[in-house]
């Protein structure tokens, strides 16, 4: 095998590395995404975009090409916003989609994406669907939450106190019966009408500068509280600003997305990465 191509990219600062892989050859296991996102040992990275024909992963897409994402920890998640703005900004600005509007493949469903001259990204998030509620604990601290899916899970927790205070080092408490499968809790203050503030614990993880997922469910979550099933709003968050609408079982995320570097990898590393 040759080099392996890799490019580094980031949306908010939820940072990724991309790794182009039409065919779907590439030994993508969890030892090398985590070994490739250890910001020690490995590029460093939130999590790992492989960019691959649906066919070659055997699974049904409208688009053209099937973002195979995998959080930092090695585990696979359904679905990224964050990470759906910069694999459509790669795959345009390499060429791969002419259009400026498409679809592509996630494990959560085909998502639609408009990319802007400005280089922002605007992503069409399907249901963001509130499915109850729990309880999460920051440093004994306890918060209620509404359970939103948004293909992928979260808990966001709505809080008086300015969430820049937090202590999120380590991982926050919730109820493993409600989320068996881990959750993205998302810590927010609402600034005023159309403006909302956020941290969020990212499931796989760790805290992450931004989380597009979790901004919709932010949204999703303070409309539902305001009565209504519309809205929208910005969120600000530690990486930068988003805007998010939620309307009639629908949403959209629309926000920046930078492809900041390409290389190689060593074939040697890549080798030695397939251990723990
Ligand atoms: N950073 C992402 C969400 C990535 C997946 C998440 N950690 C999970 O396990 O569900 C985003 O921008 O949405």
């Amino acid at each position: 095998m040759g080099g392996i191509e890799f490019l580094k990219g980031h949306g908010t600062q939820n940072d990724f590395v991309l790794l182009p892989d039409p065919a779907g050859r590439l030994d993508l296991t969890p030892e090398r995404v985590a070994a490739l996102c250890d910001r020690q040992r490995g590029l460093g990275a939130d999590g790992v975009l492989r960019v691959v024909r649906p066919a070659a992963l055997g699974v049904e897409s409208a688009g053209e090409w099937f973002m195979d994402y995998r959080n930092a920890d090695g585990s696979l998640a359904e679905m990224c916003g964050n990470g759906v703005r910069v694999f459509a900004r790669y795959l345009v600005d390499a060429g791969l989609v002419t259009e400026a509007d498409f679809a592509l493949g996630t494990r959560a469903g085909d998502r639609r994406v408009r990319v802007h001259p400005d280089r922002s990204v605007t992503v069409h998030m399907g249901a963001a669907r509130i499915v109850g509620s729990s309880v999460t604990a920051v440093a004994g601290r306890e918060f209620s939450g509404i359970a939103v899916d948004v293909g992928n899970p979260h808990l966001v927790s709505f809080a008086d106190d300015d969430v820049a205070d937090l202590d999120l080092r380590d991982q926050p408490a919730f109820d493993r019966d409600v989320f068996p499968h881990g959750v993205n809790l998302e810590f927010v203050n609402v600034l005023d009408a159309d403006a909302l503030r956020m941290r969020v614990y990212e499931r796989g993880v760790g805290e992450t500068r931004a989380c597009g997922t979790g901004t919709v469910a932010a949204v999703a979550a303070a409309v539902h509280l305001a009565g209504t099933d519309t809205g929208s709003s910005t969120v600000e968050l530690p990486g930068g600003t988003v805007r998010v609408t939620v309307e009639h079982g629908a949403s959209t995320l629309t926000g920046p997305a930078e492809i900041v570097a390409r290389g190689e990898l060593d074939e040697g590393w890549w080798a030695g990465a397939a251990r723990p």
